[in-house]
């Protein structure tokens, strides 16, 4: 049987080396490289892009929209990690655990969508909260989320790792604060809340991994659950995923952002009382938050098991 066919673009940018790393030793695809000198000329991308069966976009939000332009065939899919195309018509949102049978969906599609870094954390405690009616839709919610500077791309890395770095630099930084980050509006479609959270993003100096918070008054939700309560309702509802878990922190111990840099797992941390609850996403910018999502994406529209070349531990 032949391989499929699967073509990085982008693939020297901090996401496209990043599924590179994961797909470069694997037998059962056939990965197609471009020539160094080429990889932004039109032509042989394009070309590229219509012999694959499979193509990655990690790329500036405008060259992704220009690559899907470029696909002149029915038979090239594509998984976008950019932000071009994640409330967009005809495409799929690449988040498999939110779908009962993901091969059905994420399975059968011809676009996907891979979810932002900042949404991935938000979504997974969200989401479910909201699908279950514990979370109202009009909740006024907020959250903030701690990132390493990889989620900035090649530019952002350059800057951090530069050795005439500022001051500003070696403290943690929040950014976004026109309050209009470009993950709100993946934010509030697929959570189904009416408004998107007031969202606070901070960047420090680390090179990867996330902690995405959301904090919530207990006596607001249905049901008005407690903290371990809302554990128990989270781990039912990832009760048998590879890639996400969930636990209760008894201790009031401290959650380091970068716990899962390295790995494409994501954890929810639920802590609190009978009154106040906050549930922390860990994970890797570049795991569940980019690439590890993107390669699951791939297996799973490949038909293959989701975990194939993840980064489990
Ligand atoms: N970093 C992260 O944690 C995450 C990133 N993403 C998204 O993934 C996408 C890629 O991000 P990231 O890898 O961080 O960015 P980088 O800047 O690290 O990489 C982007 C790559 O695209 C290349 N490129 C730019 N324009 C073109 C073009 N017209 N044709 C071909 N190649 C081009 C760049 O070339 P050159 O090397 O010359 O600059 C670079 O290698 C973005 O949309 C980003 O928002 C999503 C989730 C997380
Ligand atoms: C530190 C930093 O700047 N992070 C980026 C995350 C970018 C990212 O990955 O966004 P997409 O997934 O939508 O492409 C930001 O918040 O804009």
């Amino acid at each position: 049987m032949n391989k499929p066919k699967v073509y990085i673009d982008g693939k020297e940018g901090t996401t496209g080396l990043q599924i590179y790393e994961r797909l470069g030793a694997r037998e059962d695809i056939d990965l197609l490289l471009i020539d160094e000198e080429k990889r932004k000329d039109v032509e042989e991308r394009k070309k590229l892009l219509n012999a694959a069966d499979l193509v990655f976009l990690c790329l500036p939000d405008a060259a992704a929209k220009e690559a899907v332009a470029l696909i002149e065939n029915d038979h090239t899919r594509v998984i976008d990690a950019s932000t071009a195309h994640r409330t967009a018509k005809g495409w799929v949102y690449g988040f498999p655990e939110f779908y009962r049978y993901p091969g059905e969906v994420i399975g059968q599609a011809a676009r996907v969508a891979n979810p932002g870094c900042h949404a991935t954390g938000f979504l997974s405690s969200t989401m479910p909260l909201v699908s279950l009616h514990i979370l109202p839709k009009d909740y006024p919610l907020t959250c903030y989320s701690l990132t390493g500077y990889s989620g900035g791309g090649k530019k952002m890395i350059a800057e951090y790792e530069s050795g005439e770095k500022g001051k500003d630099l070696y403290s943690p930084r929040i950014y976004g604060t026109n309050l209009r980050h470009k993950h709100l509006n993946e934010m509030r479609k697929i959570s189904g809340l009416d408004q998107p959270p007031v969202f606070c993003p901070v960047v420090d100096d680390y090179y990867k991994g996330m902690a995405t918070t959301i904090m919530l008054h207990n006596k607001y939700l249905l049901g008005q659950p407690t903290a371990k309560e809302i554990y128990h309702i989270l781990m039912a509802y990832y009760a048998g995923q590879k890639l996400i878990s969930v636990r209760y922190e008894e201790e009031g111990g401290m959650l380091p952002a970068n716990a899962l840099a390295g790995s494409d797992r994501l954890e929810l941390v639920v802590c609190g009382h009978e009154e106040q609850t906050i549930v922390t996403a860990l994970f890797d910018n570049l795991g569940k938050g980019a690439s590890g999502a993107a390669v699951q994406n791939m297996n799973i529209m490949l038909g293959l098991d989701e975990t194939t070349g993840l980064h489990l531990d």
